[in-house]
This record gives structure tokens, sequence and C-alpha cells, in this order.
């Protein structure tokens, strides 16, 4: 009996993949929806750079996904050395860089266990962690979280630092990024609005290290985004491959009917088709206490319908919550006397956070007042569901530059000299969008988009089979 029962079939794991996030939801939620896509041909590992306990918003999305997809904490940096005026990209760019050992020991245990480590997904702001994926010979990729626009600023950037001396707002002429349309140098990305900033260097510093990357993948569509997309898409020397798969968004969380749904869903449910106006500014967000009260006297005398998160308005930074949105402070206990009560029945405030995807998604809601953040404008697109572009940092003033000048899918108050937008002006854009003529447009020409959305996603669509051809290089071994 030499004869030995044959081995059972063992089926290799799939290929892993190990992504690096930058800090903040608007990051973590895209990466999730990409990686989702590509289940269960791969599996997939965040390696979450922190500096000090993750928020519960973070905690709770990443335990929420499925099982392939875990999550691995690197141990905490310490940033207190940076200045405190150090500007967010500053600190997320170091965060990375001095979590590089931790990650090269986490790549390492996987390859010791005997996993085939595919890829390093790193986002927009991780692009030192290439030298680690380059050193263990793991192919390199960019998740981009926004919009091709901004992508191809970021590929132009080292020749506008070399072709322009002054601060981009002195230019007296708008900035030609390659495929888009003309931006006034006020309108770019916050970090290049100081050149003398740490940001501006973190960026450049990123910007000229995007060319490592085997591909970038970009959360965007040609029928959106057609000019920079096909500028992107040209081939050149010491340019990245670049692969639009947008939109990723994430589903509703909460079935029509389910009993744990929402509060704020069954408001929606008792209201006018397309007559409530959704006002979110996005997970990090918030107002100055005089725009605020603006904002609140215009919906507490209009009679417009509105679902509106409401967070503490901040008079220093525009993006306060953006590490965490675990607040102490009832927000709601600072909105202006009276104000609950006289919107009672017409208006909904919510205090910290919305089910964002459920309120765009109902039949009820009619317009989105938004800071521009490039998930919640897919979201808006993904519904059909115009827009009042309200910017408030990071590149959502390119954002709202391109969605009211180029796709005209929005209005954008102006805003005043001492940089409050005014009552009158709210409430101008309010009208307009959600009874006046402009509205009718916007809202068929957002039908538009969201038609070319679903068409990019179906079987052949151009993001499906671009995200293909990443599964299919990822797949190829190295
Ligand atoms: O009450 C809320 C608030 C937000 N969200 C979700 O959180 C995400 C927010 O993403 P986004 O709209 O992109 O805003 P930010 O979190 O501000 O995103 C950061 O990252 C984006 C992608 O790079 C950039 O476009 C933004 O400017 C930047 O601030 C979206 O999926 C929302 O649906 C909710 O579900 N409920």
């Amino acid at each position: 009996g030499s004869e030995s029962p044959a081995a059972p079939p063992t089926t290799a794991p799939p290929p892993h993949v190990i992504i690096v996030p930058s800090a903040g939801m608007g990051h973590l939620i895209p990466l999730a929806e990409f990686a989702k896509r590509l289940l269960p041909r791969f599996t997939f590992t965040f390696a979450v750079p922190t500096s000090g306990p993750p928020s519960s918003s973070q905690r709770d999305f990443l335990s929420s996904l499925p099982a392939s997809i875990d999550t691995s904490f690197l141990p905490e940096v310490d940033l207190s050395d940076a200045p405190s005026d150090a500007q967010i990209e500053t600190l997320m760019s170091l965060m990375v860089v001095r979590s590089l050992p931790s990650l090269r020991d986490l790549i390492a245990s996987y390859s010791a266990s005997g996993r085939r480590v595919a890829a390093l997904v790193v986002d927009l702001f991780a692009t030192d962690a290439i030298d680690v994926a380059l050193e263990l010979g793991i192919r390199p990729f960019i998740f981009f979280p926004s919009t091709a626009m901004t992508l191809s600023f970021f590929l132009h950037l080292e020749k506008l630092d070399e072709t322009v001396s002054c601060e981009f707002a002195e230019l007296s002429d708008p900035v030609q990024i390659p495929g888009c349309i003309p931006v006034h140098g006020k309108d770019l990305i916050d970090p290049v609005q100081d050149r003398k900033n740490d940001a501006y260097k973190w960026l450049l510093h990123h910007s000229k290290r995007y060319k490592l990357a085997e591909g970038v993948i970009v959360n965007s569509f040609e029928g959106l985004e057609g000019g920079p997309i096909r500028e992107l898409l040209h081939p050149e020397p010491g340019k990245p491959r670049v692969y639009p798969v947008g939109p990723l968004i994430q589903a509703g969380s909460c079935e029509k009917g389910a009993a744990a749904r929402p509060e704020c869903l069954k408001w929606l449910d008792q209201q006018p088709r397309g007559s409530v106006l959704f006002v979110n500014f996005g997970s990090g967000g918030v107002l100055s206490t005089e725009q605020q009260n603006e904002l609140a006297g215009v919906l507490a005398h209009s009679q417009q319908r509105f679902l509106w998160v409401v967070r503490p308005p901040n008079d220093g930074i525009a993006n306060a919550t953006y590490f965490s949105v675990d607040g102490e402070i009832d927000p709601l206990k600072l909105l202006p006397e009276g104000f609950l009560e006289q919107t009672a029945g017409r208006g909904l405030v919510l205090p910290m956070w919305a089910p964002q995807i459920d309120v765009l998604s109902h039949e009820s809601t009619g317009g989105f007042l938004t800071h521009c953040g490039w998930n919640s404008t897919l979201e808006s697109v993904f519904h059909g569901v115009p827009l009042i572009t309200w910017p408030l940092y990071a590149e959502q003033k390119m954002n709202a530059v391109m969605l009211t000048e180029g796709l005209r899918v929005g209005l954008r108050p102006s805003v005043g000299k001492d940089g409050i937008i005014r009552g009158a002006e709210i409430a101008r854009v309010i009208g307009e969008l959600m009874e006046g003529e402009e509205g009718k447009r916007i809202r068929s020409k957002m039908q538009e988009l969201k038609r070319a959305a679903s068409a990019v996603l179906s079987k052949d669509g151009s993001s499906t089979r671009a995200l293909e051809e990443v599964a299919k290089i990822w797949e190829s071994k190295v």
C-alpha cells in the first residue's frame, strides 16, 4: 500500500491588499466602497495611522464592514511637536510618515505567514507609504477620493510651483488646470493658499510622488468630468496611469418599513415629494456663529421645509469636527432663541449626523445645501438631487466652481466682503433652487447626470471596466 489518499483540493486564499487611509470619514467611506466592489477576489486590511484613540464614528464604520475587510489600527504616533496651527494636510502627512515602521512590520507579518500581498493602496496624503511598497516588492496604487479636476491640479502643481512666484490668489488671471474650466487662485484648494506654510510643502511633496504609483484610482467618471478625465487618460511620460471608477458611494442602510427606521426618515415620509431642502456640511464642516445665525434666520422666516444637520458653530476653523464628531455640547442649544418653535413641523434639526444616503435617496428630498465634499456631491448626483454649493474648506471651492460654472447643477450664493453669506442671498438661492425656473433646469440636468452615473456602473460601463483592469493587474504576479 504505497497509495495515500489524494490530498483534498486546496484553494489558495485570495490575494491580500493593504489600504492606508489618511484621517477622516470622507476618506474612509469611498475607500471602503472601493474594497467592497472587489470582494471576494481580494481580502483587505485597513492599516489606519493614528495619533490618538480612533473616533467612535471611525471605529463603528470600520467594524461594520464585511469580515474580509479587516482593520489594523497602527500604533499611535506622537504629533505633539507639530505647531499648534499646523494644517490638517500637515498632520495627516506626518501621521503617515511616522507610522511607516509599523506599516512595514504589518506587511512583513502577512508575507511571513505566506499570504501574497498584491497591492498597497494609499490615499491622497499617504504617498510616503509608497516607499514601503517599493521596498517590499508590492504594487503601489493611489486612491484619489476627490475629483479628477483636483487630481489634474495635483499633477500640474510642480509646474505651477516653478512658473508662478506670487501667491496663487494674487494672480489676476484664472489658473488653467489641464482639461478643466479656469479657476481663480483663491478658489484653489486650501493648502496652496499660503505657499510658505508646511501644508503647501507637503502637498507639493505628495504631488511629485504620484508618478511612483503604478496607478491612480479616481472616484469620478467621464460623464461628470469629461475634460480632466480625458486629459488624465492621455498617456505621457512621467504621468501615472489613471483609473476612473466612480461614483463609488455607500448604499442606504435603512429599509423602508424597517422597525429601526430613524425618526428623520419617518418625518421625511410625511413630506410632499421633492419639497425638503437637506442642509449638511459633510463629516467635519461647521459654520461660524454669525453665519449659522444668518442661515437659521432664513430657515425660520421662510416657508421652506428643511432637514438640517446642526453642529456647534466654531469661529476659528471650518473643519472643527473633522477628526471626530463625538461632540460634548448639544448643538441644538446653540441655535437662535425660538428657532425650534418657529420651525416645528416644517423643519427638522438633527444634531451632528444624519443617515445622509437615506435622506438623499428619499423622494421628499428636493435640494441639498452642501459643503461640496466630493462624497456628498457624488451621492447627490447618484440620487439626482440638485445643489446649493456652500464650500467651506479643502478643495470644496474648486468643486463648487465645477458644479456651478462647469456642470451647472448647483447655485452658489455669493459671499459678502466680510466673509459672511447674508440672509437675503441665502433666501434667494433657496427660492430659486426649490421654486424657480433655474431650479427646474438644474433639476433636469441633474437627472441626466444621474442616468450617466448608473450607466458607468452597469456591467459594461466604463467604471466597471476600469475597476476590472485594476483587479487584473493585482491578480497578476509582480
Ligand atoms: O451627517 C452626515 C455627514 C456625512 N455623512 C457621510 O460622510 C461622508 C462625507 O464625505 P464628504 O461629503 O466627501 O465630506 P468630508 O467628510 O468633508 O470629506 C473630505 O474628503 C472629501 C474627499 O476627499 C473631500 O471632497 C472633502 O472636501 C473633505 O472635506 C459622505 O459619505 C456622507 O454621506 C453622513 O452620512 N452623515
